[in-house]
């Protein structure tokens, strides 16, 4: 046992430290700015895992949490520590991986909006089901493994879903089903999901099964549903998603409607949504208003491209401003219903096309677009569509990120292809009260569009940049920059690099390929900004 300073966090909710040996410690139920003596769990060569056993100097903000479960759930990270601190820890997450992943310089704090509920703002719950001898238990897994926390109720979803679930679960406990064994995979009930739209005015019940239920089964979960239906007269559908995979995948692709309607509507603005029991939705809705509003806000432009639109809902900010939309999403039931989202709220100019983003977006595709849209799951996008964004002439890429990590490493990307990232865009949307989950907004542009078609001679002497109303030579180019910073040398490699990034081509014997690059000595960011200067000085951008 040792007593630690911590001054930092991680996405797992542990507080970080440093030992005396210079391992680094992850130290479980610590906040930032604490001293705690802890208890070493397991130590490996370069890092340590502990918990905390005795706070010495607690962070002001530290709160008891109030979740009898909150200790061995795994369902949040946060409890102990006041909302405030929560989101100042999420806009430390989402700096510390642009810095440490992406490598962007990023000066002070990241704004946070926070949620309008602290809690019951969720409207989405998946409890996953496990045999116990002839009945089963039901709840959420513990932290770090597939073990059953038997929970009565979940403070951050809507008091319906929690007596809805407690109805379920009293049914599970008591051997109503025949629930799912992980080890043998045998057994039927695998997970209950409870989704709720407006506060709980709507519900959906879904039973995610190893297999689809025929005959008396059916006819059995149809007496369910009337049960239930006169006890929840919001309940507006029972479905039975079938997954026979083995593995940590909720959903499966096929889904039962057992009786009612598989639907929901929310409301997001003036919008009406309608989404189903398998499709993406906006957890916390009240938040998703906060950040569609804002992430419309940024996205300039008459043409869109929208990649992982899921039912529409973002895809309905967007078009207040936008002329066309194309948008696309790889989940059959959400292309449907983001084509109807989009009808009935008398969306013009809407186009939605089914396949995965990497798959549908050609070079072709992004002519002609003022702005491309990204909201990716926490894998983040596609190396392959990344490339193909980079290697074009869009000038703004706006990127909502549920996960940091994803989009650092995206956004640097980018950034090596000449995108800018708009350190004043960036923000992030306290979507997950409670939980170390971050939802982060930024946009990034392209650092200077052409004004004009340029095109350029070169070679190591002499460089000649034409455009319709525009021509300087590389002797006036380096005197300028030369003038203007304190005698600064620039190379005619360097000047190359900077046009290319400024969408300026190159034509003639200088056109260095991008696979050479890497070969080359990259021009420092000080004499990038003065070749910038100068060129747009000459007019050239
Ligand atoms: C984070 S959600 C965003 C949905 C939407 N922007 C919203 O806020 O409602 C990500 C969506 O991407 C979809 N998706 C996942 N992988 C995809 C891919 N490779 N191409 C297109 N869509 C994908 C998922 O089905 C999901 O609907």
């Amino acid at each position: 046992m040792e007593q630690l300073y911590i001054d930092r966090m991680n996405s797992a909710g542990q507080g970080i430290g440093r030992a005396a040996d210079g391992r680094t410690v992850f130290v479980e139920g610590a906040l930032p700015g604490e001293t705690a003596v802890i208890a070493v769990r397991q130590e490996k060569k370069s890092y340590i895992q502990a918990r905390v056993e005795r706070v010495v100097e607690a962070n002001p903000e530290r709160r008891e949490p109030s979740c009898r479960w909150y200790r061995s759930c795994g369902g949040c990270q946060l409890q102990h520590a006041e909302y405030t601190l929560q989101c100042q820890i999420k806009a430390m997450l989402a700096a510390d991986a642009l810095r440490r992943i992406g490598g962007f310089e990023i000066d002070g704090e990241i704004p946070c909006v926070p949620s309008r509920n602290e809690w019951r703002y969720r409207n989405k719950a998946s409890f996953p089901v496990r045999a116990r001898g002839r009945a089963g238990d039901v709840g959420f897994f513990k932290r770090g493994s597939h073990e059953i926390v038997p929970v009565d109720r979940c403070p951050v979803i809507c008091d319906r879903a929690n007596k809805l679930y407690a109805v379920v679960k009293n049914m599970i406990n008591y051997g109503r089903f025949c629930c799912y064994d992980e080890k043998s995979n045998s057994g039927w009930l695998r997970h209950v999901v409870i989704r709720s739209a407006r506060d709980g005015e709507e519900l959906l019940l879904i039973l995610v099964a190893a297999a689809r239920p025929e005959g008396g089964a059916l006819e059995s979960l149809e007496r369910l549903y009337d049960h239930l239906k006169e006890r929840f007269p919001e309940l507006r559908g029972l479905v039975v998603n079938v997954n026979p995979d083995e593995g940590n995948v909720i959903i499966g692709a096929e889904s039962v409607l057992v009786k009612g309607e598989d639907r929901l509507t929310e409301r997001l603005g003036n919008f009406r949504l309608d989404y189903d029991g398998t499709s993406f939705f906006q957890a916390n809705p009240g938040q998703a208003e906060q950040l569609f509003a804002y992430a419309a806000s940024l996205a300039e432009g008459q043409n869109l491209l929208e990649l992982y639109c899921g039912v529409g809902a973002l895809t309905a900010f967007l078009s207040r401003k936008a002329k066309t939309i194309r948008a696309v999403e790889v989940w059959a039931s959400a292309v449907a219903l983001a084509r109807e989202n989009g009808e009935s709220n008398r969306i013009e100019g809407l186009t939605v096309l089914q396949g995965a983003a990497e798959n549908v977006v050609a070079p072709a595709d992004l002519e002609g677009i003022d702005c491309v849209v990204v909201d990716p799951p926490r894998a983040g996008c596609d190396k392959s569509l990344i490339e193909t964004i980079a290697a074009s002439r869009v000038p703004r890429v706006l990127y909502i990120s549920c996960n940091p990590a994803t989009l650092a490493r995206d956004a640097a990307l980018l950034r090596d292809a000449g995108y800018v990232l708009d350190m004043d865009s960036l923000k992030v949307f306290d979507m997950f009260p409670q939980t170390c989950h971050v939802e982060t907004v930024c946009l990034l542009s392209k650092l200077h569009e052409a004004k004009h078609h340029v095109s350029v001679t070169l070679d190591m002497d002499e460089i000649d940049i034409t455009s319709a109303e525009s021509k300087a030579t590389y002797e006036e180019i380096k005197e300028y920059v030369a003038e203007h910073n304190e005698g600064m040398k620039v190379s005619s490699l360097y000047i190359a690099q900077v046009k290319r990034k400024c969408g300026l081509e190159l034509v003639e014997n200088f056109n260095l390929p991008k696979s050479e690059d890497a070969k080359h000595p990259q021009c420092p960011k000080e004499k990038e900004d003065a070749i910038v200067e100068a060129l747009k000085a000459f007019q050239m951008i």
